[in-house]
């Protein structure tokens, strides 16, 4: 099911440092929404906070609230794995887990969490998950095969559909297609577009053709100088944020003038 995102107030820091201040932003359930903006500003780092990622480091942490369909992710009793399931994460290099099957890539998350399926609902699963993911056709004869042996787009297509598997509530995207050749990148695009129907997406791209062509808000972060925090620019339709941006910077930016 496709939830809808609240940030309020979010702040995000590795340990002294403020790498994110004030985020105020509200991503509606089944859309798909970029995340953009020049080297540093903390894209990632929010980005990382809304599934709770970031707390792999001992010591980065958020203040604010994150809000997923009106709860609170950190919330207290709140497990940050169970959250990791909700809401997935691609990242930016395909990494499927090197020693195992496609199959067994796909149905990782359910290992992970310790659940046992039936062969039957197991093979349910993986054929959905990789249909889904626009992967099926290309690997239904070879689901015993190691996934490293994919190609590269092959493979974040696999992640994605390991993502999937677990029916999340929100895929989160970390510049997914920037290890992709051209191909393979507009594969995935078409495949966003088509999880939007599923899934609320929310992707970092540092690719504005990207931005614009898979999603319908974009938000614009900046960052005042080094040692500076990152902030939410502007946020708006994506056709807004690029043809008729309110911010100065906004403009400056999407129109390369920096960045
Ligand atoms: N693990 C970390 N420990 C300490 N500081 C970090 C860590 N990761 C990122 N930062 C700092 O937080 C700030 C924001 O970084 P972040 O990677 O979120 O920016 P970004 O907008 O995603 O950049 P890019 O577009 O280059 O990936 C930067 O100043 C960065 O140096």
């Amino acid at each position: 099911m496709s939830k809808s995102i609240q940030a309020i107030d979010m702040n995000v820091y590795y340990g002294s440092f403020r790498a994110v201040e004030g985020v105020n932003i509200d991503i509606d359930a089944r859309s798909v929404t970029a995340f953009i903006g020049p080297s540093g500003c903390g894209k990632t780092t929010f980005l990382r906070s809304i599934n709770r990622m970031h707390e792999v480091l001992p010591y980065a942490r958020v203040e604010g609230q994150l809000l997923l369909d009106g709860d609170d992710i950190y919330g207290p009793g709140v497990d940050p794995v169970t959250v990791r399931t909700l809401i997935g994460m691609v990242f930016q290099k395909p990494n499927p887990f090197p020693t195992m099957s496609i199959r067994e890539n796909v149905l990782a998350g359910y290992k992970l969490n310790g659940m046992r399926l039936s062969k039957s609902d197991a093979d349910g699963i993986v054929e959905k998950s990789l249909t889904s993911a626009n992967l099926w056709n290309e690997v239904k004869d070879r689901l015993d095969k190691p996934g490293s042996g994919l190609s590269g787009g092959q493979q974040q297509r696999l992640c994605i559909a390991r993502t999937i598997a677990v029916k999340p509530d929100v895929i989160l995207m970390d510049e997914p297609c920037s290890a992709l050749d051209p191909i393979s990148t507009l594969a995935v695009e078409d495949l966003i577009a088509e999880l939007k129907e599923e899934y609320t997406v929310v992707i970092v791209t540092h690719n504005m053709q990207q931005a614009a062509r898979v999603s319908e808000k974009t938000a614009f972060f900046n960052i005042a100088g080094t040692g500076k925090p990152g902030k939410l620019v502007e946020y708006a339709e994506t056709s807004t944020i690029f043809n008729n941006p309110s911010e100065k910077s906004t403009e400056d930016y999407v129109s390369g003038r920096f960045g």
